[in-house]
């Protein structure tokens, strides 16, 4: 499943090279143009040993064109009008070769398969494929995704690295389903804190099941972890009709919780209602639960398909381009931190408001809406230790806001400021630390400094942290929700296991789980250029220092 077949790499090999005649030819002939009045800049002095032979091929440059050299032309000439006339965009005339940028072979992150230990029914897949008696109601995918369709991983790439990459399995329906669509059971749990979009998850997942599939059974796992267990928390059927609607409104028609994983119990519940495919809807802590379930089920040979739906306003799950829900959260902060501006503003002499955001590792929430914003003065983060006094203090910075502007507005994340407020010990019932109060620590500190000084000050502390996620997924998250549940439901059917969806380098992918949480949770790079374009706009004092990559994983990821 994992490697690419023979043909497909000489096809891919002659694409590379009709790439690389096409654009060597179009860079010439750019050259040519610009020819008459062409003066010498900074950028050409280094130019690649292709270019400068392709320079050299130009007729007054050098005037002694052979007959090989002609018969190279005309060759490239051919693939550049092949090229034309299959990308009728007309970019091909734009394109240069570079040399030094190379991508030879490809590696493919491979996901597990229930076939591997498990017979399927593999039946042709159809889009309403459960409509048996219904075949009008039936019609065929526009396109299906094969074990060779994948994205690539490592998008950016610099002169000289290493020619290779990794890539995802492409998200989409397959050929052939490995499950008998009508008789699949399914289950679905939503764990961990909330987070905007969960019920777009289980209505696109119910309608997917139910609407593509004629899937027989589905089923919502109550309260986490725990409802697979615990008789209080039955599970509900869910069905086309009870999710109508339910994209309109916060959190989880299904309850979610901390806690309470139970492998054996969760398995004797899988067994017992004859559970074919299970979607568990959570963070890095709910997909390593996920993970042990799937290996258990393989363990056992049991026909179980396990999906993951990666959910965290914090946005610190690895690999990933963003988990659903960061966005509205972004966007929900937004009015937080108008409102403090406008306390601050309003509340003379001084007036400083602190706005409190979610993000217990990292602080993704915390910088993005500190960029959106553009009214913050000072965003402190996880990831960047928080200094007080002195050259690069956050209380000095604030004094000169002050005295500039006359109030100032802050953003911290509720895991900044550790190293000065020291590690807690106490957990959640999930095993997460119970964090300390920077922000209102933050307050009284402010107070203090400024009080010494003889300037009055009037701080505001505002904490949304919990109106952010309860709010219903934003148009962005409820596109992005509809096309993770589709497409989790696309994997499971074909039988994939152990996975989880994503979306990478903006298309939808197939993770092993093992892959996704071996990373996680990431942080944000403190000498990326996301804290740089911070720093631009709060024109803090950088305190940034260096983290070491082999013990936190440092998100390389567009987030947004
Ligand atoms: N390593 C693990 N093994 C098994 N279960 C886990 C593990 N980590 C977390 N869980 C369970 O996953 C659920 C959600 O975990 P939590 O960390 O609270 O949220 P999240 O999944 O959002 O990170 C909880 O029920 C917790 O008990
Ligand atoms: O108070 P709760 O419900 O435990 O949740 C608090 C935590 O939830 C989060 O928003 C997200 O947490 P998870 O993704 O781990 O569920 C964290 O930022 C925050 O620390």
């Amino acid at each position: 499943m994992a490697s690419l077949d023979a043909r497909e790499f000489t096809v891919g090999a002659a694409a590379g090279f009709a790439l690389a005649m096409c654009a060597a030819y179009a860079y010439q002939q750019r050259e040519r143009k610009r020819d008459t009045a062409r003066k010498p800049i900074g950028r050409r002095r280094s130019l690649t040993s292709d270019q400068s032979y392709l320079q050299g091929q130009r007729s007054d440059a050098r005037p002694h064109h052979t007959a090989a050299v002609k018969a190279w032309q005309r060759a490239k000439d051919d693939v550049l009008s092949q090229f034309r006339a299959k990308y009728p965009a007309g970019f091909g005339s734009e394109l240069v070769l570079l040399s030094q940028i190379k991508v030879d072979n490809v590696f493919l992150l491979p996901v597990p398969h229930l076939s591997d230990y498990h017979e399927g029914a593999d039946l042709p897949n159809r889009m309403g494929i459960g409509c048996a008696n219904k075949e009008e109601l039936q019609q065929s995918y526009n396109k299906l995704m094969g074990d060779q369709d994948v994205i690539i991983h490592d998008i950016v790439r610099k002169p000289n690295a290493d020619p290779v990459t990794t890539a995802y399995l492409r998200a989409g329906p397959r050929d052939v389903t490995h499950f008998n669509p009508c008789k699949v059971r399914a289950a679905i749990v939503t764990c961990g804190g909330l987070c905007p979009g969960l019920n777009n998850v289980i209505q696109g997942i119910v309608r997917a099941l139910i609407s593509l599939y004629g899937a027989e059974k589905v089923y919502g796992v109550r309260g986490g972890y725990q409802g697979f267990s615990d008789p209080n928390f039955p599970p509900v059927e869910l069905t086309l009709a009870n999710v109508v609607g339910l994209q309109h409104k916060g959190g989880t028609m299904i309850g979610t919780g901390r806690g309470s994983f139970d492998l054996d119990k969760t398995m004797g519940f899988l067994k017992q209602n004859r559970i074919s495919q299970l979607y568990v809807v959570g963070g890095d802590g709910t997909h390593r639960a996920a993970n042990k379930i799937a290996e258990e089920a393989r363990r056992l040979k049991l026909n179980i398909a396990v999906c993951g739906i990666p959910k965290t306003i914090d946005n610190d799950i690895d690999l990933i381009d963003r988990a659903f829900g960061f966005n509205t959260a972004v966007e929900e902060a937004q009015a937080a931190i108008e409102s403090a501006q406008t306390e601050a503003r309003c509340n003379l002499p001084n007036g400083i408001g602190i706005v409190k955001l979610m993000g217990r590792h990292s602080g993704f929430i915390a910088v993005h809406a500190t960029m959106c914003s553009g009214d913050v003065d000072l965003c402190l983060v996880p990831e960047v230790p928080v200094v007080m006094d002195g050259p690069k203090g956050c209380l000095p910075h604030l004094e000169r806001v002050l005295d500039r502007k006359g109030f100032a507005v802050i953003v911290v994340a509720e895991g900044a400021g550790e190293e000065i407020l020291g590690r807690a010990v106490e957990v959640d019932k999930g095993g997460n630390r119970k964090l300390p109060e920077l922000g209102k620590w933050l307050k009284d500190e402010i107070g203090t400094f400024f009080d010494k000084r003889g300037k009055p000050t009037t701080v505001k502390y505002i904490d949304p942290s919990y109106m952010i996620r309860s709010v219903p997924a934003n148009a962005s998250d409820a596109i992005y929700t509809a096309l993770l549940a589709q497409n989790a439901v696309h994997g499971a059917m074909a039988g994939y296991t152990a996975f989880s969806v994503g979306m990478a380098n903006n298309r939808l992918v197939y993770i092993p789980i093992s892959s996704l949480v071996k990373n996680s949770p990431r942080i944000m790079d403190p000498m990326g250029r996301t804290w740089e374009r911070v720093l631009s706009v709060t024109g803090q004092p950088n305190t940034a220092v260096k983290i070491d990559s082999t013990s936190a994983a440092i998100s390389t990821r567009t987030i947004i």
